[in-house]
């Protein structure tokens, strides 16, 4: 490549720590000299509205219009994304085409030391619909609060005593330097969102030498894991109201998938766990069908499955 590649990203800290660890990887994968990628910062909707949950606004699409707008008008080359904030499905003009080695996938509780041990009828920020519904099956008396901002917004609201505790995922906490705040709660208590942990860099579908680039990067142990787990979101059509959570993990050179659908109160919810082959995308589809078929109204009217 002749010019500096161009790298696309939102302004957040935790964006942009992700965005400067993949120009980095691909800074040395290539040889280039430091800082040959050059990063350019776009600011999406999801960042500009603070103030309402994320649900009244619109879906995924508030993290990646804009910047799917700068890819295609060619003012980046690649964007690179936390892929859980990505939708399951889309535009055709646009493709994944690596993803990093995925980081730490627990939640960590931060403000106490365990679920358990928070008091009675305690104020817990989260705007996650996933971790609210997880949190209330376990301990119904607790009290959900919107939280919204980036990662350090909202332990400063904690620090100001606005909520007594809150939850964010140890990737992105590691991501930021932050690796050792929080206690991680065990994955038999909250199984993370659907891609959680994983930074993805898509680019336009037509540009192949972008394309190539970018697969030096590649991980293809964590693309078997993703695949999987977006075809089970894909086949569930949840929106950004949908309490769901999954996990594919490879053991054995197989895949072994769990997953868990609640309703928004916690109070119904079904888990669920197969193994199959990598590259295997009927399976977890068919899982989200099955899980969908067997739930309550409670839980199925939440999707919207195709
Ligand atoms: N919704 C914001 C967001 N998007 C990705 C992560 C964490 C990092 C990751 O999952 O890759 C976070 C913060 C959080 O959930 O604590």
């Amino acid at each position: 490549m002749q010019r500096s590649p161009i790298l696309g990203t939102r302004g957040s800290p935790l964006a942009l720590a992700q965005a400067h660890k993949v120009a980095s990887a691909l800074e040395v994968a290539n040889r280039w000299p430091a800082d040959f990628v050059q990063i350019q910062v776009v600011e999406t909707t999801g960042d500009k509205v603070q103030d309402r949950p994320l649900a009244d606004i619109g879906g995924k699409q508030l993290w990646t219009k804009e910047l799917d707008r700068a890819l295609m008008e060619e003012e980046v080359d690649f964007c690179v994304h936390s892929l859980k904030d990505v939708e399951a499905i889309r535009p055709r003009e646009i493709s994944i085409a690596a993803v990093r080695p995925r980081g730490d996938v627990q939640d960590r509780l931060i403000g106490a030391d365990s679920i358990e041990s928070l008091p009675d009828g305690a104020v817990v920020g989260t705007s996650s619909p996933r971790r609210k519904a997880q949190l209330l099956s376990i301990r119904p008396d607790l009290k959900i609060v919107p939280f919204r901002g980036n990662v350090q917004t909202r332990l400063a609201k904690l620090e100001a005593g606005e909520v007594q505790a809150t939850l964010l995922a140890g990737a992105g906490l590691r991501r930021i330097g932050m690796g050792n705040v929080g206690t991680p709660i065990p994955l038999d208590i909250m199984l993370p969102a659907p891609t959680q942990a994983v930074i993805a860099i898509e680019c336009r579908a037509d540009d192949a030498l972008t394309a190539a680039m970018l697969t030096i990067v590649d991980d293809h142990s964590t693309q078997a894991i993703i695949r999987a787990e977006r075809a089970f979101t894909a086949a569930l059509g949840g929106s950004c109201h949908s309490p769901v959570a999954a996990l594919a993990e490879l053991v054995d050179g197989k895949i072994r998938f769990r997953a868990q659908l609640l309703s928004e109160d916690g109070r119904d919810q079904l888990k669920d766990e197969v193994a199959f082959e990598c590259g295997d995308h009927e399976t977890p589809r068919q899982l989200a069908l099955s899980m969908l078929e067997k739930s309550p109204d409670s839980i199925r009217s939440l999707f919207t499955p195709g």
